[in-house]
């Protein structure tokens, strides 16, 4: 079975994309097969009568290996809405069980899967069901992507302790430095070392590129050593 991680953050366009292709990088740098996932994309582009989405294709080239886009991703739509408005205004049902069994053919293809969530934690898919209902139904661990600027504090609290909630296990969080001009960085940054007990995998610079950065071999090392053998994707509390 593959190493799976959820890849969530504190707000939509705060980094998941940048920081999840720099993880399939890190984790294809060290040799394991990697492939990104986007269950769902809204904000597509057609081409060619085919819908692409622009974080599935930094994962894309990201990834050492390929698989059908059917699986990397399997819902997508045009408006850069929330995805539940983008589904209802396609007629699309998302159906979490489709998403986990397309999550399960990936891990059979790659031994690590990085699997981006949209938006925050509780961006809706339905009417129904949030990003924290896939997460769930993915039961993978969880890597915390902070936009770092004013208001994160609460912003990373907040899906820290809704994760938790879940009984889903925090592999790690990495700070994402979105906003050049954030006031006291350093003293925000060591607020949210001392609260959150999960590692600090990485801290990614302002880059206007936003593709110069190599995550710490060290921080791969982590995920893979912590996750590797028969580490419960559960907290022990909710089993
Ligand atoms: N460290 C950074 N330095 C400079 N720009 C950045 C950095 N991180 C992200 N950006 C830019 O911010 C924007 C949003 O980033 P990104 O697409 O990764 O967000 P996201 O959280 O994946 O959003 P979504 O919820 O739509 O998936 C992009 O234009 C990206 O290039
Ligand atoms: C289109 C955008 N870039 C994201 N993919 C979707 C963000 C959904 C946010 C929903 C919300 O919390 O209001
Ligand atoms: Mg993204």
């Amino acid at each position: 079975m593959a190493l799976r991680f959820f890849i969530t953050g504190t707000d939509t366009d705060i980094g998941k994309t940048v920081a999840s292709a720099q993880l399939i990088r890190g984790f294809a740098q060290m040799g394991y097969k990697t492939i990104g996932m986007k269950p769902v994309a809204s904000g597509c582009e057609r081409s060619n009568d085919i819908l692409l989405n622009v974080d599935v294709a930094s994962h894309c080239r990201a990834s050492n290996i390929s698989a059908p886009l059917d699986l990397i991703n399997p819902y997508r739509f045009v408006p850069a809405i929330s995805p539940h408005l983008a589904a209802r205004d396609a007629n699309v049902e998302i159906h979490i069980s489709h998403l986990v069994d397309c999550a399960e053919q990936l891990s059979n293809l790659a031994e690590v899967v990085i699997i981006e969530g949209a938006g925050g934690w509780y961006a809706p898919i339905s009417d129904q069901n949030t990003i924290a209902d896939l997460a769930t139904a993915l039961a993978a661990p969880v890597i915390m992507v902070v936009g770092m600027r004013l208001g994160c504090l609460n912003h990373a609290q907040l899906t820290i302790d809704a994760i938790e909630q879940r009984g889903l296990i925090v592999a790690g969080w990495i700070a994402n430095c979105i906003d050049p001009a954030f006031d006291r960085y350093e003293d925000n940054l060591a607020y949210l070392k001392k609260h959150i007990s999960a590692p600090l995998l990485a801290e990614l610079a302002y880059d206007e590129g936003a593709v110069n950065f190599a995550l710490n071999a060290s921080a791969i090392e982590l995920l893979t050593a912590n996750l590797a053998i028969n580490q419960p994707i559960i907290a022990e509390s909710h089993i």
